[in-house]
């Protein structure tokens, strides 16, 4: 079975308390990007569950990529399961707030769940995916949702003025770690609704819809803050940091596609519609 994980962005992001395990509560909207890796999931030859990687070179041990940890899940619920091929094809830049890794665990559970045809409900996928990352649960489901708590508990958020707005997404080859990210956050209280403030035309977004990582970040990183304003500059409605960065979003309201914007030529860009 042949799949395609979609990235995310986050719309608003407000880090409100660390909490006594060290994790922190938020709240953001979640919206799904149509920036994809390809994740293909077959019965196995033999009796051995291996994972190839091409593409985007993916940081860390292939035993601990988060579609071997899917599988690993399910196995230990479900002994009798066969061994799997998973075959990853890496698109979508790492470390840059875009859940790109969390998309390919959640992506590799609903594949799972039909390949071994283990009749997982939507709601036990989302139990699964919350235990190998904050962010997986959103993708089991994969439409637009408020996210709380951990990042984990949501609640559909229709966005309907996204649906005629150009986006384009830049990645500034910068490899920002989420948990190093949050550890430079102070929580606070939210000084606007984020609910509310959706709910406005995006040209009010600017004014009221703030990314927490953003203050703490830019100090470090001033080409966040760069790429920021190159895209206002370029007329966006609205732009910002996803998530924990490093990747930098503008929107475009009733444009087909975004206009070209000159970067860095290390950067990749990725210009379409949500
Ligand atoms: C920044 C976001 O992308 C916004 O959607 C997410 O909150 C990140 O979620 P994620 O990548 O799935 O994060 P996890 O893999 O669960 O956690 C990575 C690390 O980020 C920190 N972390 C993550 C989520 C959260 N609510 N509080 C945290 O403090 C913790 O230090 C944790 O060890
Ligand atoms: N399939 C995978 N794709 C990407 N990263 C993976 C994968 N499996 C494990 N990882 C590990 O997860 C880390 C980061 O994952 P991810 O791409 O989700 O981070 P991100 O882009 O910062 O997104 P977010 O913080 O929004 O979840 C990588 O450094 C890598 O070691």
């Amino acid at each position: 079975m042949l799949v395609f994980p979609n990235a995310k962005l986050n719309l608003g992001l407000h880090i409100t308390a660390r909490r006594p395990d060290g994790f922190h509560t938020l709240e953001t909207a979640m919206v799904p990007l149509p920036w994809t890796d390809a994740l293909e999931i077959l019965p196995a030859a033999e009796g051995k569950t291996e994972l190839t990687l091409t593409g985007r070179p993916v940081p860390g041990d292939p035993a601990s990529n988060l579609c071997v940890r899917a599988y690993e899940l399910l196995r230990a619920d479900f002994p009798q399961v066969p061994a799997v091929r998973i075959n990853l094809h890496k698109v979508v830049p790492i470390g840059a707030g875009l859940g790109g890794g969390s998309a390919d665990a959640a992506f590799a559970l609903k594949a799972l769940n039909i390949v071994l045809n283990l009749r997982l409900t939507e709601q036990q996928q989302e139990a699964y995916a919350r235990r190998l990352g904050s962010d997986c649960a959103f993708f089991i489901r994969n439409l637009s949702a408020l996210a709380t708590g951990r990042g984990d508990e949501l609640t559909p958020l229709p966005l309907p003025q996204l649906a005629s707005t150009a986006c384009k997404v830049v990645y500034p080859n910068l490899h920002i770690s989420t948990a190093e990210a949050y550890a430079g956050v102070t929580p606070r209280a939210p000084q606007h609704d984020l609910r509310t403030a959706l709910a406005g035309p995006i040209e009010t977004w600017r004014e009221t819809v703030v990314n927490d990582f953003e203050a703490s970040l830019a100090p470090k990183f001033p080409v966040l803050e760069q790429l920021k304003q190159q895209l206002y500059a370029a007329g966006a409605a609205y732009a910002s940091l996803s998530g924990s960065g490093s990747a930098v979003f503008g929107l475009w309201p009733g444009l087909e596609t975004p206009p070209a914007v000159e970067f860095n030529a290390n950067f990749e860009v990725w210009n379409g519609r949500l």
